[in-house]
């Protein structure tokens, strides 16, 4: 990647005695946070509650308890501000990606944010050019690697200069070099960063960690604080047998 962005300010991010449900199920509950760390990590097991909460601090879905605000803003209600506040990548980008080619993948969201068709354009062929990825201007999606579609989520997003950018676990199914190349391009990015991962050697390097234990935050506190005690609690519930048990 060639060039890198302006340093933008901290996010802001406050969530007051947020709880969300599923399916009346409460997956969510009382989650209080306000920070202005710039590399955050939310930890927890499975089912935790960890990609719902990457969704409401994206604005795709509203909480059903509390509030949350990014900015200021309230993104669920406010999809202008969703769209410039924040971005997100998911685990699948089978799940992100629509459209045949590279360059209408990253001018989509461009024109979903209010740029012309040519704006949409030009910025798109920049951030390829940032990336040093012009030569993949006209490639056919179907024709990418996972990794280079996880890659092509990224420059998309990127493209979209979100203040804020969550990783849902994106590079969890990818190979070890892989992942480091991604991590990479990921190190130029010099917004907010929300991490999502069940992993603590991902967020090791990170300013704040958000422990969430079966939907409710267990610790939020520095690296040196919250992941000791969850690598612990991992250890100790690893010795257990709880994967047969159903939710009730
Ligand atoms: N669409 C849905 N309808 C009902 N329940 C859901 C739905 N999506 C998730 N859940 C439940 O909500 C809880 C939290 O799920 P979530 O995906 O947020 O957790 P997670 O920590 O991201 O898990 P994982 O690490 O496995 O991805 C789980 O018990 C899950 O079964």
């Amino acid at each position: 990647m060639s060039g890198t962005d302006p340093i933008p300010a901290a996010s802001h991010i406050q969530l007051d005695a947020l709880g969300h449900d599923l399916e009346g199920r409460v997956v969510l509950e009382g989650i209080s946070v306000e920070t202005r760390a710039r590399r955050i990590g939310i930890v927890g097991r499975n089912g935790s509650g960890k990609s719902t909460l990457a969704r409401l601090l994206a604005g795709l879905i509203a909480p059903t308890r509390g509030s949350l605000r990014v900015n200021g803003c309230d993104l669920a209600a406010d999809r202008k501000a969703a769209l410039r506040e924040v971005g997100i990548l998911f685990q699948n980008p089978d799940h992100q990606i629509i459209f045949p080619t590279v360059t209408e993948e990253i001018a989509f969201g461009l024109r979903q944010q209010g740029r012309t068709k040519r704006e949409a354009e030009t910025l798109a062929v920049e951030t390829l050019i940032r990336f040093d990825k012009e030569g993949w201007r006209d490639a056919y999606v179907t024709t990418l690697s996972q990794g280079q579609k996880q890659l092509l989520c990224l420059m998309a997003v990127s493209a979209m200069a979100p203040k804020l950018l969550i990783l849902d676990e994106p590079f969890s199914g990818l190979d070890i070099p892989t992942k480091a190349q991604l991590a990479r391009y990921l190190g130029l990015y010099h917004g907010t960063l929300i991490q999502i991962t069940h992993d603590p050697r991902e967020v090791e390097g990170y300013d704040e960690i958000l422990w969430l234990d079966q939907g409710k935050l267990r610790m939020h506190g520095s690296v040196a604080e919250v992941l000791p005690a969850y690598i612990e609690e991992m250890t100790r519930q690893g010795e257990a047998d709880d994967i047969a048990d159903l939710p009730g």
